[in-house]
């Protein structure tokens, strides 16, 4: 997407081709950093701490990360110790798991020596296709906004989204910021509430950077407005992304979702999710399955931004016990449709 006005993918191979270049997402929007990771272990580091998120980025990150563990010791046995190690750094999304397995079941049968060339060639391909996939999901979701916007041509389309499924949580256009930025390039006023989502504020942070920069409307608004906003017919539609969808449909997402949509069912506003298939895992039959990552309690415990100075600051809000489970499960019966790489799946 745009960055800096210039087209900007969130990952790409290093120069020399060795290694893979991110941006620092704990920075953002302060300073655009990007980093070099060039082996496993870095790249196991960057997705455990979230320099880099979001279920498509993560896969994507990891996919690098087996190709510069197998650019070491292409043996069967470092093959499966970088896999493991890789596979654990977060929990919840399956695209992460989906990734390794791809980029490992591309090589397994190759000598290997010529398994590393082999899996940077794959993770390239899982980056090129994620890129394709968001753009028509954007596709997609565009003909569902041309549709909403019609019964009110005369204002703008009003979106609410929840935490950053946008570029930055994939490799370009997002997945429920792909119908934002199709929508806003095509002449469709949108407008966007941008849930902050506590605790790690990636709406405030993430993805009102990513609508600053692509010159779309929007307004922050604390996690806890939204469901007023759609009592008072504010709101047009929920979309969000995901980091699982399970065999039944249940969708697992950074925690609040679930409020946002019970919000949405009771004020009769449609609930979409946006997803890959690579987020789609039939072998979880429900959302009950779903490991469910819990973070540090200090991420509920501070805050982190500019002081007056504008240097990057920390502050505790809260000495008390904090928990922070990373994610919730909204159970099918609440999801309208998920649109997806090959169209919008509606819930009869
Ligand atoms: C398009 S996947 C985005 C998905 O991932 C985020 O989680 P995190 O920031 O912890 O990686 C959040 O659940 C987003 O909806």
């Amino acid at each position: 997407m745009i960055l800096e006005g210039q087209p900007t993918r969130s990952i790409r191979r290093t120069a020399d081709g060795a290694g893979v270049c991110i941006l620092d997402q704990r920075q953002l929007p302060w300073e655009v950093r990007w980093v070099e990771l060039r082996s496993a272990d870095a790249a196991a580091v960057a997705i455990r701490e979230m320099w880099t998120r979001g279920a498509p980025m993560i896969g994507a990150t990891a996919a690098y990360g087996l190709a510069m563990a197998l650019a070491e010791d292409g043996g069967d046995a470092a093959l499966a110790a970088a896999h493991a190690m890789l596979v654990e750094t977060r929990p919840t999304a399956i695209n992460l798991r989906w990734a390794l397995d791809t980029v490992r079941d591309a090589v397994a049968a190759l000598p290997p020596a010529a398994r590393a060339e082999a899996a940077f060639a794959r993770a390239d391909a899982i980056c090129d296709e994620d890129a394709a996939l968001c753009r028509a999901i954007g596709e997609h979701g565009l003909a569902l906004f041309r549709d909403l916007h019609a019964r009110h041509p005369d204002r703008p389309l009003n979106i609410l989204t929840h935490c950053n499924a946008g570029w930055l949580a994939t490799v370009d256009y997002g997945t429920a910021t792909a119908p934002i930025y199709l929508a806003h390039d095509a002449g469709i006023p949108v407008h966007v509430w941008v849930d902050e989502t506590r605790p790690r504020n990636q709406g405030a942070l993430l993805t009102a950077f990513e609508l600053r920069n692509h010159g779309v409307p929007h307004t922050v608004i604390a996690d806890n407005a939204g469901g007023l906003l759609m009592m008072q017919g504010r709101v047009d539609a929920v979309i969000v992304g995901t980091d699982r969808v399970t065999a039944n449909g249940d969708v697992c997402n950074k925690i609040g979702t679930y409020l946002k949509a019970l919000a949405a069912r009771d004020n009769d506003v449609p609930f979409y999710v946006a997803l890959p298939y690579t987020t789609f895992d039939p072998a979880t039959a429900t959302g009950a399955d779903i490991p469910i990552e819990e973070r540090s309690a200090e991420e509920v415990a501070r805050l982190t931004g500019p002081d007056e100075t504008g240097r990057i600051a920390t502050i505790r809000v809260t000495d008390s016990p904090a928990l922070n489970p990373a994610f919730d499960v909204t159970p099918a019966r609440l999801v309208t449709g998920y649109i997806t790489e090959r169209g919008v799946l509606a819930r009869v």
